[in-house]
C-alpha cells in the first residue's frame, strides 16, 4: 500500500547539499557530481560565485548534464586533467554503514569515479532513504560495458552476477555519456564487496563498476530530525 503520508524528499537533499557546499572555500577545485541531490550542490556554489561569496572556484563536470547545469549556473568548468581536486561532492544509490557506496543510477558512475578518485575529499550529500546495513541491500548495481560485443560482456556478467539485466529503458539500450551501455546487476548480500569489484573489473567487456569503495570521506545524510554527518 502507498505511504499515506509520503516524505518529501527535495528539501532534504537541499539541506544536505548546503552542508557540503559550506566545506567549499575560495581558490578551490570542485568535482561536481550528478544526479538530482548533486544538482542542489552545484545551483548553491553557483548562487555563492554569482554573489561574491565565493571566488576562483573551479568545477570540473562528471556528466554533461552536470557541465550544463554549472555552466548555467555561473560557473567556470574546466575539464579533467592530472591535477587534484580540493573536494567533490557527490549523491549516491546507497551509503553503507563505512561510507562503501553503489553510484551510478543516474549513468554517471565512469565520469563521476574518474573525478572523484582524484579528489583529496570526497563529500556525499543524500536523504535518508540512502543509507543501507549492507551494499546491494535496496539498489541494483550499476556496471558500465562497452557497446560492441555487449551481449557477450552480458553473458559474462550472468556467471559472476546471475540477477540483472541490460539498462533498456525504451526500444534501445541506455547509451552512457561515453557511449556505453549499463547492465544493472541484483547483488547477493552477506558477499565480498572488494573481492567482487576486483572480478567485475577483471570482466572482459567491464568499462567500470559504481562500486565506490573507501572512496568517500564523509556523507551528510538529510531526514525531518536534520541532517547526519557520518564519516569512515
Ligand atoms: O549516476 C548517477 C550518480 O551516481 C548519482 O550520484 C546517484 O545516482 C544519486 O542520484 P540522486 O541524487 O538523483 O539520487
Amino acid at each position: 500500500m502507498p505511504d499515506p503520508h509520503p516524505v518529501d524528499l527535495e528539501p532534504l537533499k537541499k539541506e544536505a547539499a548546503l552542508r557540503a557546499v559550506a566545506l567549499i572555500q575560495s581558490g578551490m577545485r570542485v568535482g561536481l557530481g550528478t544526479g538530482s541531490t548533486a544538482r542542489y550542490a552545484i545551483l548553491e556554489i553557483g548562487r555563492r560565485v554569482q554573489n561574491g561569496e565565493l571566488t576562483g572556484i573551479v568545477g570540473v563536470a562528471t556528466s554533461e548534464a552536470s557541465d550544463v547545469l554549472a555552466r548555467e549556473a555561473g560557473l567556470t568548468v574546466e575539464d579533467l586533467d592530472p591535477r587534484p581536486l580540493d573536494i567533490a561532492i557527490d549523491g549516491a544509490d546507497e551509503i553503507a554503514p563505512n561510507l562503501d557506496l553503489i553510484k551510478g543510477l543516474g549513468g554517471a558512475l565512469l565520469r563521476e569515479k574518474l573525478t572523484e578518485i582524484q579528489a583529496r575529499r570526497l563529500i556525499i550529500i543524500a536523504d535518508h532513504s540512502k543509507i543501507v546495513s549492507q551494499i546491494g541491500e535496496k539498489s541494483p548495481l550499476p556496471i558500465e560495458i562497452a557497446r560492441f560485443g555487449f551481449l557477450s560482456t552480458v553473458e559474462r556478467l550472468r556467471q559472476i552476477v546471475p540477477g540483472g539485466r541490460l539498462r533498456q529503458p525504451g526500444a534501445q539500450p541506455y547509451v552512457t555519456d561515453n557511449g556505453n551501455y549499463i547492465y544493472d546487476a541484483q547483488l547477493a548480500l552477506d558477499g565480498d564487496i572488494a573481492a567482487l569489484e576486483r572480478q567485475l573489473k577483471g570482466t572482459l567487456g567491464v568499462v567500470e563498476t559504481g562500486l565506490f569503495l573507501g572512496m568517500a570521506e564523509r556523507a551528510f545524510v538529510a531526514s525531518t530530525d536534520g541532517v547526519r554527518e557520518l564519516s569512515r
